[in-house]
């Protein structure tokens, strides 16, 4: 039997323990926090459920426009220690959840901190140490095959360290007592956005300081600029090109200073520069395990690492930050390991949602990663145009689909829409299977619905004369 030592419980380790104790593998997954990694328990999972709650609010708040009437519309609120609490319970629960499952599959979990102790190099077998909380090697196990999932945590700007009071990283924040009085959330990748989006819906005042040309530097232009506008709309206010140098407490909150000298004042300040990867203690240059300047553990597309019977998944491979990414990394390496057909990850394939109101959903090429933009058609439907939008109030947003000129291929599109995670998955399935614009354009969508305009955007590039 194949012996699998998997470091780190999260959507990469739990979804490789998965798939090799199917196979028939004696698996055992080392964890030191939880089961369910951070994603489930800090990250993706409370992010998602406080912005579930903050939107819901909003959406009721919004509600006279469609007719709702009551006192009590305009003055709806968030209870702090409700959501809170709920965000805790729903975390420990959904890890209970999978550790059940993996459990009831036959995987041993071994609490601890996990880290390779080769000896020599170039051996047949892997050994790992499991050190608990004081320090100490509880065990010390062997695996024909060690996966490395250990994930990623907040980066740290010296000069803005959190105190878990005042300055938090997002890890923090559920354990607030009341709503900052003003929220300054530094830093506008995907998680500063989220957050600065979430938290004025639930009610708060927020200053994003971005330090580059916009707000969610990773998206289409025109898709970052509709998520400006709404959060500017609702009154949030962005400190643009604004570096922050750092954050210091002052007796109301928080003063942060920027690197050009201007500085934005709140009651707490919001860190979101960043992740680094926890390699740290896990000993893989000692063992010869290849990792980036910045720390990232080097993969091919099966997972492989440079030794041989050492695979690594998820965020600490650097690869596309996001918990399906670690999943698919994770079983891909366990499919290879243990030789079943497996086919190496496709990037372009991956579909990724920014939670922010509205959301940005995307997959496969966008206008910012083109190949070669003169085979290729754009067409760029207003969600203010869709029926059912209108029915809704839904007014900022839009569809893109990409395709290619001489085949009608689909090549990726971009989504901004409320529930835009839910809408972009028909673009996800034509990217991957090579559906062309006819394809899509041939589908039935429900009359209303935001899924027309999917459908109207192939239809809208069948129309080119080159198709015919
Ligand atoms: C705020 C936020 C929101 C996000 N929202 C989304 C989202 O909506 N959708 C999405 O797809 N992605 C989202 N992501 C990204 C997603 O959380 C990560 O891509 C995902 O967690 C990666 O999974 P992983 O298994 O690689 O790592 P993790 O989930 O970080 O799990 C790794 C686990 O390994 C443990 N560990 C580390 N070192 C050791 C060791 N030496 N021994 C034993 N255990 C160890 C850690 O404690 C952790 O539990 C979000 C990220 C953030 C920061
Ligand atoms: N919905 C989702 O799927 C989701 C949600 C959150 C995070 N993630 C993933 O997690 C990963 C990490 O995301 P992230 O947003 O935490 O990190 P990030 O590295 O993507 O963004 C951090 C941002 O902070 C900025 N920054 C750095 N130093 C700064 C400073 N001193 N002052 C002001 N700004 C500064 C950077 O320029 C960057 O834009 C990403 O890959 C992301 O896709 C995914």
């Amino acid at each position: 039997m194949t012996r699998i030592v998997i470091i780190g419980g999260g959507p990469a380790g739990y979804e490789a323990a998965l798939v090799a104790a199917q196979l028939g593998a004696e698996v055992t997954v080392i964890e030191r926090d939880g089961i369910g990694g951070a994603s489930v328990l800090t990250d993706c999972v409370p992010s998602k459920t406080l912005i579930a709650a903050a939107g819901t609010m909003t959406s009721v708040r919004d509600s006279g426009v469609l007719g709702l009437r009551g006192a009590e519309l305009a003055t709806v609120n968030l209870e702090l220690a409700s959501v809170n609490s709920r965000v805790k319970g729903l975390a420990m629960a959904q890890s209970a959840d999978i550790h059940a499952r993996l459990t009831a599959e036959g995987v041993r979990i071994v609490a601890g901190q996990g880290r390779l102790s080769d000896e020599l190099r170039g051996l047949a077998a892997h050994r790992v140490q499991v050190v608990d909380v004081e320090g100490n090697v509880a065990e010390e196990l062997e695996g024909d095959v060690v996966l490395i999932a250990t994930g990623a945590d907040p980066r740290v700007l010296p000069g803005a360290e959190p105190d878990g009071e005042r300055i938090l990283d997002w890890r923090d924040v559920y354990d607030l007592e009341e709503m900052p009085e003003h929220l300054v959330v530094v830093g506008s990748g995907v998680t500063g956005a989220e957050f600065a989006s979430g938290y004025l819906e639930a009610g708060v005042p927020v200053t994003l300081v971005s330090s580059r040309d916009q707000v969610l530097p990773g998206e289409d232009a025109d898709a970052a600029a509709v998520v400006e506008k709404v959060f500017q709309s609702r009154g949030g206010k962005i400190a643009e090109r604004g570096r922050a140098a750092s954050v210091k407490r002052t007796e109301k909150g928080v003063l942060v200073e920027l690197t050009d000298g201007r500085t934005v004042e709140g009651s707490h300040a919001l860190m979101t520069v960043g992740t680094v990867p926890n390699t740290a203690g896990v000993n893989l240059e000692q063992c010869g395990v290849e990792v980036t300047g910045s720390g990232h553990v080097v993969v091919d597309r099966v997972s492989r690492t440079s030794v041989p019977g050492i695979y690594a998944a998820g965020d600490v491979t650097g690869v596309f930050q996001l918990a399906s990414v670690a999943a698919m990394q994770g079983r891909i390496a366990m499919w290879h390991a243990l030789g079943e057909a497996v086919a190496p990850i496709k990037l372009k394939t991956v579909a990724a949602n920014v939670f922010t109101h509205p959301e940005i959903a995307t997959v496969g090429v966008q206008e910012k990663s083109l190949p070669d933009a003169t085979d290729v058609d754009v067409v760029r439907l207003p969600l203010a145009t869709n029926a059912r939008a209108k029915m809704g109030d839904l007014h900022d947003g839009f569809v893109k689909l990409f395709a290619r000129r001489s085949t009608g291929v689909i090549m990726g599109g971009v989504v901004v829409a409320p529930g835009a995670s839910e809408l972009v998955l028909p673009i996800a399935l034509a990217v991957t299977k090579g559906l062309t614009v006819a394809d899509l354009a041939q589908t039935f969508a429900i009359y209303p619905s935001l899924s027309g305009s999917i459908t109207e955007a192939g239809r809208r590039l069948m129309g080119a004369d080159h198709l015919a």
